[in-house]
Formats: C-alpha cells, structure tokens, sequence
C-alpha cells in the first residue's frame, strides 16, 4: 500500500485514478508521495519515506529541487497541462490593457440608480475609449508550453508576433506558425513592441531579468504582461515607468502590496491556471506519473532527475538507484549485482546535471542485502526494491 498526501487540493478527477493500493494521508509523516500547487516547501522537513513530489502544474521555484535530488526524491512538474488555461489569461490581459473594460463596467454600477442610464452611458462611454490589439507587435519572451499557445492565438488576433527563447524546444518550434518573428537578441523584443509579455521560469538567471535598464530600452507606451512569476520583473522599475507615462500598463497575475492599488496596474490573484480543464489536467498528469514511478521506477517530467523508462518489469526483480552524476557509478552496481551472484538481465542509466538514475532488470529478485551494499556505494542517494 501507497500513502500519498496532497498539500494543496487536488482535483478529484485526478486523485480518483490512484487505486485500492493507495491511501490518501492527512500529514506528511508517512507518505510516499507528495501532490502540491503553489504551496511554499523550502524549509519543511521531508519524512524519510518520501520518494516523490508531484507539482501540479508548471512552475517548481516552491519546491527545493536541489535537497530533494539531495535525498534521492524525485520531483515531477505536469509541462503544458494548464498551458491552456494561461494563454486565455494573456488574451483577456491584453485586452483588459487595451480597453477601459474594467473602469467601463464599474461606472455602470456606479450609476445604478440612473433611471436614464442608457442616455448617460453614451455621454460617458468616450472616457473608456481605447485602443485595439490587431495590427499592433506582440513580443514573446520565452516559448515553451505557454509562450507558443499565445504565439499562435496571437497571430489569429492580428497581432504582429515576435518570440525569443533562446533555449525552444524543437517541439515547440515546429508548434509555432510560420508568421512569428524569430528574435535572437531580446533587446529587439524591447525596442519594437507594443505588448511584451513574458512567460519563463523563474530561476536564477532569469530573476529580475525585465529590470529597469530592459525598460528604459521599451517604447514608450509599452503594455508589460507577466503571468510568470512577479520576481522575474523589478516593479519598483515598472511603478516608476508607470508614473512616468513610460509604460501603459503592467498586467500581472501575482498580487503583492507593491503592485496592488498602484496606478496602470490590471493585478489577478494568480488565476492562469485556476481553470477546471487546467486543474484536471495537472492532477490527471501528476497521478499518473506518481504511479509509474511508485510501481514500475520510470521517471517522466522530472525536474531534478532525468526521465527514464524500462515499461513494466516482466523479470524476477527490479531495482532503481537515484545517485550522483560522477564517473564510476555503474562499474560500482554490477559490481555488487556479480558479488551477489545476481544477473543483470536489463539496465538502463540516464543523468541530469548532477544527479543521474539507474534502473535494473534482474535474474533472480532483489534482497535488501543488495539494497544495503547499493546503499554503501559513495554516491548513492536512494536504492528501491520494485520487484
Ligand atoms: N500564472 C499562472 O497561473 C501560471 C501557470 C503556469 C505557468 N506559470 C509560469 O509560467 C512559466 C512558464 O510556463 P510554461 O508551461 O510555458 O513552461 P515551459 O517550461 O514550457 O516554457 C518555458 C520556456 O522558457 C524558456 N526560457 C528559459 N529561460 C529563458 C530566457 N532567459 N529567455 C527566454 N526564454 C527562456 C525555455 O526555453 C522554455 O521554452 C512557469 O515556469 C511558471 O512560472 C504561471
Ligand atoms: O506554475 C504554475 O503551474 C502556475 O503558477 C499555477 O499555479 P497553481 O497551481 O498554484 O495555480
């Protein structure tokens, strides 16, 4: 039996795939797995049992990849599964940018008791005028899952679309239209945009990375969108722009005490991903690559270990390694598997950075006394039995 424990809801739709070999648990103490959102886990301490963590969503700047990977956890994210969901956000942002219909719809109730609102409203509607978004340059600042999907929509909206992400996978360049722009130096995103909006993780070389210097480099009049994460921008530099009529609008989905309130910013409580489809689709995804780990070892969308796969175990044991990326590893297990008299009959190695996974496919089952001399190799983080 499986014990599992979600620190944030998780949608039923999702949780109802684990099966009768699986129990949900109400604290951490005893899991095995652990299902999060956006829940804060630097500093809490991971019980010794936990052998997974499964991000229900895209973004893992909560979770301290580095300890986990330390104690041989592994940590999953379910990449594009609320894509969707954010795409439609940036499109109601840039809109939200271009017409007053925030402070449309606010006069109308303002004006409620107007018996003759109908007349009022065609005097008043001209201070709500605005502008549109077809025909104007949209910049793209990272196209991964997110980025290509508002690419695409955006170019069907008659936008001008121009995309930079230096590090593109080749299936989200082959995803992406042919009309979009491909933009090798961001400062040419900077210079020629109307509405830039920027959709990277947050880490430490992209942290604070829309500083005030990428800012004074924008036109004058920019819309600024960032459904990323509220770090990656400097918004004292946005709030000065702002009141300097240097920027339109700064559109963000992260709600702090800086941005809310102040003038020229459109702010939602972190909604990108707060879509029923979204929300299904990450819990589905995250289930199952928990349960394909727990039961078989194969390791897909991790982001501290690498993805590795032998299917199902069709022989007498299994066993996988999470380890060190450092010479001599492999020599070190078939070394023990031989003093074991055991044969290896399928192997397969995959590293990642630091860190690297092992799977083995053995002859005869596995005995914690394999366990133990897998244990005392320098470099080892976690061994399991699966089979
Ligand atoms: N507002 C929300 O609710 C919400 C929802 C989902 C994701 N997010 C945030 O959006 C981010 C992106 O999500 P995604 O699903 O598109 O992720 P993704 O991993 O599919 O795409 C990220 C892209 O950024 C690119 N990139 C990395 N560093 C870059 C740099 N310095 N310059 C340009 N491009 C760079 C990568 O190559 C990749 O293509 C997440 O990390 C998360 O922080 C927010
Ligand atoms: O990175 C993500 O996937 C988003 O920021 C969504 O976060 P949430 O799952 O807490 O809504």
């Amino acid at each position: 039996m499986f014990q599992y424990h979600c620190l944030n809801p998780i949608a039923g739709v999702g949780l109802a795939n684990f099966n009768e070999n699986y129990q949900q648990t109400e604290s951490l103490e005893g899991a095995d797995a652990v299902l999060v959102r956006s829940a804060a886990m630097h500093g809490m301490e991971l019980p010794k049992s936990l052998l997974a963590v499964a991000r229900a969503g895209a973004g893992v700047n909560n979770i301290p990849l580095a300890d986990c990977a330390e104690q041989g956890i592994v940590v999953f994210n379910t990449p594009g599964a609320n894509a969707n969901g954010v795409k439609e956000l940036v499109l109601a942002g840039m809109l939200l940018a271009s017409r007053d219909i925030a402070g449309g719809i606010e006069w109308v109730k303002s004006d409620k008791e107007d018996g003759d609102i109908a007349k009022t409203a065609e005097k008043q509607k001209k201070k709500f005028a605005g502008c549109e978004i077809s025909g104007k340059k949209l910049g793209i600042i990272g196209l991964g899952a997110i980025g290509q999907l508002v690419a695409n929509a955006a170019t069907h909206l008659g936008m001008e679309v121009y995309g930079y992400d230096p590090y593109i996978s080749v299936d989200a360049a082959w995803n992406l239209s042919r009309d979009i722009h491909h933009i090798q130096n961001v400062e040419d995103i900077y210079r020629n945009c109307d509405y830039i909006t920027i959709h990277v993780p947050l880490l430490d070389s992209t942290k604070g990375m829309i500083n005030k210097a990428a800012i004074e480099e924008m036109k004058d009049g920019v819309v600024l969108l960032n459904y990323a994460r509220d770090l990656l921008v400097d918004e004292d530099a946005v709030l000065a722009a702002l009141k300097a009529g240097k920027m339109k609008k700064y559109v963000t989905d992260f709600a702090n005490p800086k941005v809310v309130g102040a003038e020229g910013t459109i702010v939602t409580p972190h909604l990108g991903a707060s879509t029923k489809e979204s929300e299904d689709n990450c819990a589905v995804m995250a289930v199952k690559e928990i349960r394909d780990f727990l039961e078989n070892g194969n390791i897909k969308n991790s982001v501290n270990f690498p993805n590795c796969s032998m299917g199902v175990c069709t022989g007498a044991g299994r066993v996988t390694i999470c380890h060190k990326n450092i010479p001599g590893m492999l020599g070190a297990f078939t070394t023990v598997m031989g003093n074991a008299d055991v044969n290896i009959s399928d192997m397969t190695n995959k590293g990642k950075g630091d860190y690297a996974y092992t799977m083995m496919d053995l002859e005869s089952e596995a005995t914690e006394e394999i366990v133990k001399a897998l244990e005392a190799v320098d470099g080892v983080l976690k061994v399991r039995i699966i089979k």
